[in-house]
């Protein structure tokens, strides 16, 4: 594999973008957008609607063109070198269009006779990857909502690709749709080896499925974060946010306790508190506030930090 030609790239990086912008009449929909992906990884571009996410997909995989900069696909330019870059992608721009009269595995051999050297054991390799290897017999038309999308990945995974590309893929799936979704991505990226680019408007579907999110908002990038880094610091810790009477007694009262893992009490108003503590500990919290005659009124799990920096990101601009 390449490395990119401004030496940002590792030698494991299968997608980089460098300076991508698209304008359209005066309109700046993306402008100087640049990251990269390296093998495995699965990375959420996440942004408010109208952000630029559709945008930038449609420009990696050559659906529109680009204003300025380029996009770098296993060492080949989308600009110059179109067809060897785009053959290492899988991607899903819209909802996948199949034959609905047709059963999964119709679709499938219909598909890999248009793409070279994909065989029957192929068909069943990533039919199993997305889990619908006991609906392969089925028609089309019988697949729930959450079905189709997955037989749309098992296609785009026929030939191998080393970066799948989907937009918006959870997209009208009810919440177990979603949390199979995530758990084949997963999979995926991890037995195949691929580098997977996600789009969403949820940092909390990221944040469950994604190693990094790349953050847009109106077309340009807000910041680049590793997820799992932060979860890995101390998984055992739980973010609190308290009401209660008087936040600064409260407060006093708490760091006056003896508990190990309680850690960050800051007032976050005068009848909040927030708090880092483990679970096992929280009744030793309420008690001392109780018995120091602080009234507490609602005790709620707080957002992740990044959770509260992307909402200040995209404040009044966030349709969740
Ligand atoms: N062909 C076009 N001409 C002019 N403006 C466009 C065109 N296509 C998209 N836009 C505008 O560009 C901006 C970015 O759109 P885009 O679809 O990329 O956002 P998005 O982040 O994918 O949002 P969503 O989550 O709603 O799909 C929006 O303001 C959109 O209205």
């Amino acid at each position: 594999m390449k490395t990119s030609k401004n030496g940002q790239g590792e030698h494991n990086t299968v997608l980089q973008l460098n300076g991508v912008t698209k304008r359209i009449g005066s309109k700046t929909l993306v402008s100087g957008l640049s990251f990269q992906i390296a093998k495995g990884e699965i990375v959420g571009l996440l942004g408010p609607n109208g952000a630029g996410k559709t945008t930038t997909i449609r420009m990696i995989v050559g659906l529109i063109g680009m204003t300025e900069g380029d996009v770098h696909i296993g060492g080949h330019s989308v600009r110059t070198d179109f067809e060897r870059a785009i053959r290492h992608v899988g991607g899903i721009i819209e909802n996948p269009e199949f034959y609905p009269y047709m059963t999964g595995m119709d679709n499938l051999k219909q598909y890999a006779r248009m793409a070279e050297g994909v065989t029957e054991a192929r068909i069943h390799e990533v039919t199993k990857l997305v889990g619908l290897q006991n609906a392969l017999n089925k028609k089309v038309k019988a697949y729930s909502l959450g079905m189709r999308q997955r037989l749309g990945i098992a296609q785009a995974l026929l030939h191998r690709p080393s970066v799948l590309i989907l937009d918006e893929p959870t997209n009208g799936l009810d919440p177990a749709g979603i949390r199979e979704m995530r758990e084949y991505m997963k999979s995926i990226a991890e037995t195949e080896g691929i580098a997977i680019l996600v789009s969403s408007h949820l940092l909390s579907e990221m944040e469950l499925m994604c190693s990094r999110v790349v953050v847009i908002q109106e077309g340009k990038l807000v910041t680049v974060r590793s997820i799992g880094a932060e979860q890995e610091e101390d998984s055992n810790l739980i973010s609190l946010s308290l009401q209660v009477s008087n936040s600064e007694q409260a407060r006093s009262i708490l760091k006056g306790l003896k508990i190990d893992s309680l850690q960050a009490i800051e007032e976050a108003g005068p009848d909040r508190l927030a708090l880092s503590i483990r679970h096992e500990d929280i009744p030793e919290v309420v008690a001392a506030l109780a018995g120091g005659g602080v009234g507490l009124y609602r005790i709620e799990e707080r957002k992740s930090t990044l959770e509260d920096e992307f909402m200040k990101w995209t404040e009044g601009n966030r349709i969740a």
